[in-house]
Order: structure tokens, then sequence, then C-alpha cells
């Protein structure tokens, strides 16, 4: 059996417009695009076999932004484009996966990117036992009919829902269905109306509050603190050493410094991004920099460390998460770091990708002990938090 997931995300987004920025399913939501969360949920989920997306063709550059931030590519199909309502959309995709040949098909929301697993699982087991099934919620509001601010009736709440996505089908059922309803040119504003309109039995499933779709700018608001309740903040420390040698420059957290001496390295031995590096690793349990980037590797002679310290901040990314802060402290007699301080702030958050103010870099002298006070080489600590979805703890 067969399960395809087709994720409509040809819309503009209009209700959530920010002047400037891209449509809401590219927007970063905790630092990630809503796209590549709602394609993660689906990748990852172990009864899905196909994912595909139905994108707008101008969007296609953001789109490929969002399917580079996946874990893992393995189900993602080609893109296909999309029409100019949400319904012609799912046609196209419905028409895209005929060579995939599914089973069933789950229609889903690009703007829907919280969507609990065990939501997916509900819907699925609903199209094997009845034909089809949608994520719903049982109404729990008072409903009210109203015009010009006035009520003109109460409606009985009893036996309704709110239609969340993923709704699932048999793929020839409903693909039938939406052809039909394209034909005789009705529309609706969600694919059970339409698998209903056709005659067929549709299931509802117990959706979830966390299924929230994106509609509104505040929306973005919402569903950011959903995930920092679903989040769990990790702590990860780094320490790394570098003797002095020859040269005339060192390389300290992202700055080029003239200094007396140069620092020894098989990269250019930014011991502080080493450092860091290692802390953003080690909050993440991914091993440490030496495994990542090993020093026997020809192509890492020489490397800027700011090539290292992305790649561990692209790690936080692909799982779902963020960086929280940094704190770096830099151990030397000289060179002095304080005038510095800030181009170093600068240049690890714009490796970073976090606001300036998330970054702290400090120094100390070892008193003229040991070797830094012997002036011998720079020892560097660091300090990183990252918070990761719950979620992603199996590819933690
Ligand atoms: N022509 C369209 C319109 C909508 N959608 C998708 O359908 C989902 C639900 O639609 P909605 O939330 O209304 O998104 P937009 O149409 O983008 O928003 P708006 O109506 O505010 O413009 C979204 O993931 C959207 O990208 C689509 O694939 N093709
Ligand atoms: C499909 C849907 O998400 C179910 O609630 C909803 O109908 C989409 O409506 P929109 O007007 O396209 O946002």
């Amino acid at each position: 059996m067969t399960i395809a997931a087709l994720i409509v995300a040809a819309g503009r987004g209009t209700r959530a417009a920010t002047p400037g920025a891209p449509p809401k399913q590219y927007a970063r939501l905790a630092g990630q695009m809503v796209l590549t969360r709602t394609l993660a949920l689906f990748c990852a989920h172990p009864l899905v076999d196909r994912v595909l997306a139905v994108i707008a063709e101008e969007h296609r550059g953001w789109y490929e932004q969002a399917a580079s931030g996946l874990p893992d590519r393995g189900k993602l199909l080609p893109p296909v484009a999309g029409g100019t309502e949400r319904q012609s959309s799912v046609l196209n995709g419905l028409n895209a996966l005929e060579d995939a040949a599914p089973e069933i098909v789950l229609v889903h929301d690009a703007a829907r990117p919280l969507t609990p697993a065990n939501v997916i699982s509900r819907v699925i087991e609903g199209v094997e036992t009845h034909g089809a099934s949608i994520a719903a919620v049982p109404v729990a509001d008072t409903l009210k009919r109203g015009q010009n601010e006035l009520i003109e009736g109460t409606i009985d709440r009893t036996g309704l829902w709110r239609a969340q996505t993923p709704q699932g089908f048999a793929y020839k059922a409903i693909r039938n269905a939406h052809e039909a309803a394209a034909q005789r040119q009705v529309t609706f504003t969600d694919d059970a109306s339409i698998a209903e309109w056709a005659g067929m039995r549709v299931a509802l499933a117990m959706g979830s509050e966390r299924n929230l779709k994106i509609t509104s700018r505040e929306d973005m608001a919402l569903a950011e603190s959903l995930i920092a309740q679903g989040a769990e903040t990790r702590v990860g420390t780094g320490f790394d050493v570098h003797a002095f040698g020859p040269g005339d420059t060192v390389w300290l957290c992202g700055v080029p410094i003239p200094h007396e001496r140069g620092l020894v390295g098989h990269s250019d031995a930014d011991v502080g991004l080493h450092a860091l590096t290692d802390a953003i690793l080690g909050a993440l349990a991914a091993g440490d920099i030496g495994a990542h980037f090993p020093p026997s590797d020809p192509q890492w002679r020489a490397a800027a460390s700011h090539i290292f310290l992305e790649r561990a901040a692209d790690e936080v990314e692909r799982r779902g998460g963020r960086i929280v802060n940094a704190d770096v402290t830099l151990i030397c007699e000289a060179p002095k770091i304080g005038p510095h301080r800030q181009a170093m702030r600068s240049a690890i958050a714009e490796i970073l990708r976090v606001p300036v103010r998330r970054i702290s870099v400090k120094a100390t002298t070892s008193e003229k002990l040991g070797f830094t006070g012997r002036r011998e080489g720079i020892a560097a600590m660091a300090t990183a938090s990252v918070a990761v979805p719950f979620s992603g703890d199996e590819t933690c």
C-alpha cells in the first residue's frame, strides 16, 4: 500500500502578508521555514511513502530553500505548479501523482506546520477503515449567526466539527471527484466537501488545537508560542587551544587581528569559532568538530573556520531547532580582545544567523600562569544553548 502526502503550498498568503516578505509558507517560524516544517512532518512519518508539494512557479527559489532544510529528502517528489485556487492546486497535485500510483492520498495545507504525527496516523487509519477521513475538532464555542453586528440566531453546535487537514482519501476516488467538480465548475473550500458532493462517505478523525492553520499574521506568533511549548533547551560546551607560531595575524571569533605572531593549526586556527562549533555540536549530542571536519581530510587545510560554525548552525536548523544564545571566553595575555569584541559578536551572529544580542564574547588572562600566561598559545571556552523540538528526538 503506497501512501502519498500532497502538500498544497501555491497560495499567495494575502491575509498574512507582510510587505516585502515572502508569503507565509516561506516565512521563518522559530528559525525554520513554514514549508520546511510541514514537509518534514510527512517525510518523517513512517506510514507515508511519497511527499509532493504543489507550489507557485514564481516561488521555486524559495521552495528549493525550504526543501534544502529537510533532514531527509528521500520521499520528496519534484514539485508541481498549482492553480489560482486551492481546489485547482489540489487537482494539479492529484494528477501529478499518477506515476506514483498511491492507494491513499493525504491532502494537507502547507500553512499547517504543527500537525502532530498521531493526527496523521489517525487520518490514515480512518481512510483504511472508511475510504475517506479528515482531521477535525469538535466546536467548543456557542455559534451565532450575525449581520450588521447584530445576532440573528444561535446555531445548535451539537455534532459540529471544524475541518482541518490532512484530509485522506482513496486516491482514485478523490481524483475522480475533483475532476468532476472541475468539469462542472463547482467550488468548495476543502477536499472533504468535494468527496461529500461526489457521494463518498467521509469519517472524522480527532484533530488537534495544535494543528492550527496560519491564516493571519497573528497566527505566526501563536504558532511560535506553540513551538516554544513543545521545545526543550539543551546546553553544550566547547574548549580549544592553538599554539602561537610564525605569522602576523590571528583569527579570533571570525575577525582577523594583526599580532606579532600567528596561530598554528590545520585550518585558520580560529580557536574561538572552534570552541563554539563544539559547544553547538555538543548541545545536539552530534559529536565534535574533529568528527565532522577531520584534520586528516585535505579539504579542511587552511579552511576558514566560519564554515565549521555555519555547518553546526545548519545541523540545528535541520533538526527544527534554533540557537538561543552563545557565550565565548578567550584566554590569552595578548592580543587585547576588548577593541575587537563587538566585531567578533557581529561576525558570530552573522554566521549563526541570530541577533547579535544573543552572542557574548568575553576575555581573560590566566594571570601569567600556564601556557597562556607564558604567551605560548590561546585557549577558548564556549557555551551554547539551543532549543529543539521534542519530536526532533529521533533525528538527534
Ligand atoms: N491557489 C492556491 C491557494 C491556496 N493554496 C494553499 O492552500 C492552503 C490553504 O490556503 P490558505 O490558508 O487560504 O492560503 P492562501 O491562499 O495562501 O492565503 P490567502 O487566502 O490569505 O491568500 C495553503 O497552504 C495555500 O498555500 C494553494 O496551494 N493554491
Ligand atoms: C482546507 C481547510 O484548511 C480546512 O479547514 C480550509 O478550508 C482552507 O480554507 P482557506 O480559505 O483556503 O484558508
